[in-house]
Formats: C-alpha cells, sequence, structure tokens
C-alpha cells in the first residue's frame, strides 16, 4: 500500500499534475521551480548544473506548484478522513513555501537521485524572509529544511508527516544569497524514515546549518 502511495507520489512529483482545465487552475499549475527574472547568477548557474546532471537520468529536477492537485487532496482524504478539506478552503489553499510573490521570499529548486536516496534544493532567500537584519530568519530556513527533506522522504517511502526536526543553526545565511541543501535518506525503520541535510554556501566553504529529522508514514488504519 505505502509502496504504492511512493509510486504515486513520485510520478505526480516528477511529472507533475495533469493538466488543468480552466484559465486559473492553469495559473495555479505554474511549474515555479524553473527559472524566473528575480533568480540571480549563482541561483541560474546551479540551476545549469544541476539540469546538466540531470541528462543521464541520474537526477530529476522536481516540478512545484502553488496548489495540489485535486488527485493528492483525495490520498490526504484516506489518511485524515475528519479533516475539513471543504472545496472553498482548498481553492484558496498554496503551499506555504509558494505563497510569496517572486522574488521576495522562497525561490527554489529541487532535485533527486532516487538511486542514491538524496534530494538537492538550491535556495535564494529573499527579502521578506528578513530576522536579524541582513539575514535569513531562522524560521524561513526551517520551512526550507522540512520541505527539502519531507521530498527526501516521502519520495522514497510515501506520504509521511515531519515528527521531529532538529536543527543547529551554524552560520547567519545572508540575505538574497543562494545556497545548497542536500538532503539524504539515512535510514528506514519500520514506518520510520530518517533524514539529514546540511545547507551549504556555492562554493561548498561555509556551513551554514545541519539538521537531522524523522518522517512516519502515515497509516491508513490510524485514520487520524
Ligand atoms: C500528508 C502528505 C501529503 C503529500 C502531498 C505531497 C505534497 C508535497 C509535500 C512536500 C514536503 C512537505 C514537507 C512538510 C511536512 C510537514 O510539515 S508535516 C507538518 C508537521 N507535522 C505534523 O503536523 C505531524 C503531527 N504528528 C502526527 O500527526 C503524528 O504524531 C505522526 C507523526 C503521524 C505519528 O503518529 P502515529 O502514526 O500515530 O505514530 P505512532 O504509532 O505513535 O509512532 C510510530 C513510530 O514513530 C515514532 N514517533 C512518533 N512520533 C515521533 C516523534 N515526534 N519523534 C520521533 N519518533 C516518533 C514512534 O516512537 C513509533 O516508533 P516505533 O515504536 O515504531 O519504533
Amino acid at each position: 500500500m505505502l509502496r504504492g502511495c511512493a509510486g504515486l507520489l513520485r510520478s505526480w512529483a516528477l511529472r507533475g499534475p495533469k493538466r488543468g482545465r480552466s484559465f486559473s487552475s492553469e495559473v495555479l499549475h505554474v511549474d515555479h521551480s524553473l527559472p524566473n527574472p528575480s533568480w540571480n547568477e549563482d541561483m541560474r548557474l546551479l540551476f545549469d548544473q544541476f539540469m546538466k546532471k540531470s541528462e543521464d537520468g541520474s537526477w530529476k529536477r522536481l516540478p512545484s506548484y502553488k496548489c495540489n492537485p485535486p488527485e493528492r487532496i483525495e490520498d490526504v482524504k484516506i489518511f485524515f478522513p475528519d479533516a475539513k478539506l471543504l472545496k472553498e478552503q482548498m481553492s484558496q489553499a498554496q503551499q506555504f513555501p509558494r505563497s510569496l510573490g517572486e522574488g521576495v521570499g522562497f525561490e527554489y529548486a529541487m532535485f533527486h537521485n532516487h538511486v542514491e536516496d538524496r534530494t538537492v534544493c538550491i535556495f535564494q532567500g529573499g527579502p521578506h524572509l528578513q530576522g536579524v537584519p541582513g539575514f535569513l530568519h531562522g524560521g524561513a530556513i526551517a520551512t526550507m529544511i522540512d520541505s527539502a527533506l519531507g521530498m527526501c522522504a516521502i519520495l522514497t517511502g510515501g506520504i509521511a508527516m515531519t515528527a521531529n526536526l532538529n536543527i543547529n543553526f551554524r552560520r547567519p545565511i545572508p540575505l538574497c544569497s543562494v545556497v545548497v541543501i542536500n538532503c539524504q535518506l539515512d535510514r528506514v525503520e519500520g514506518r520510520k524514515l530518517f533524514v539529514s541535510c546540511n545547507i551549504r554556501s556555492m562554493d561548498e566553504k561555509t556551513l551554514y546549518s545541519e539538521a537531522t529529522s524523522t518522517f512516519v508514514k502515515l497509516d491508513p488504519k490510524k485514520k487520524n
């Protein structure tokens, strides 16, 4: 069952949702993990490097959308039958890291290596993510870490949620700079997926943050 879910999620994550029928769903299904004018030179350079690595199929770029397609919402209902997934609310719901305007918030693209169970996220944190003046807010960093580790866990194990997340913030990340989040699946124990990551500068010389996390695969029998 969970393997099946992992397969479905993987195909959705790698190919994207079925094309929307209306104009508004077309807009919501714009793939935001492609370069846009707000991306700086470093971000484009890294993106091109990973696209090159993807040519032999070892790495795959993960498309990224503001909204989950209806089939994902149906998947979630299996685990949360009582959740208020009302049509009205869901039409306004957006993935948190994609909810800010172009260039001011989270600009990122993720690539996944299925053989090595690794996910890399290239991330440019915009001016609306400021914490201490000139630097990224710790909560914004945690958001990107959770998102990148989440993709790493979910693409390997199927639908799972963050149960635990430990972050060491080693150096402040300058606002509007580009960093690389390197995630890997460390081990699987039953329903638990242990993942970890580090955030480094483009030249890999600066270690900004390290994190470990446990994701727990949802159990459809539990009906949360
Ligand atoms: C829904 C997905 C849609 C997919 C669509 C795709 C969209 C693409 C998304 C991209 C990526 C997004 C990534 C963001 C991901 C979030 O942000 S998730 C939001 C934050 N997390 C939450 O809200 C989770 C809240 N917690 C819970 O719901 C429940 O505690 C959990 C995590 C589901 C676990 O509950 P449970 O299934 O009842 O687990 P339980 O039977 O108690 O324990 C199972 C095992 O896990 C261990 N465990 C449980 N809790 C913990 C803990 N806190 N620490 C360590 N171990 C623990 C237990 O000890 C146990 O171990 P064993 O005894 O088997 O050795």
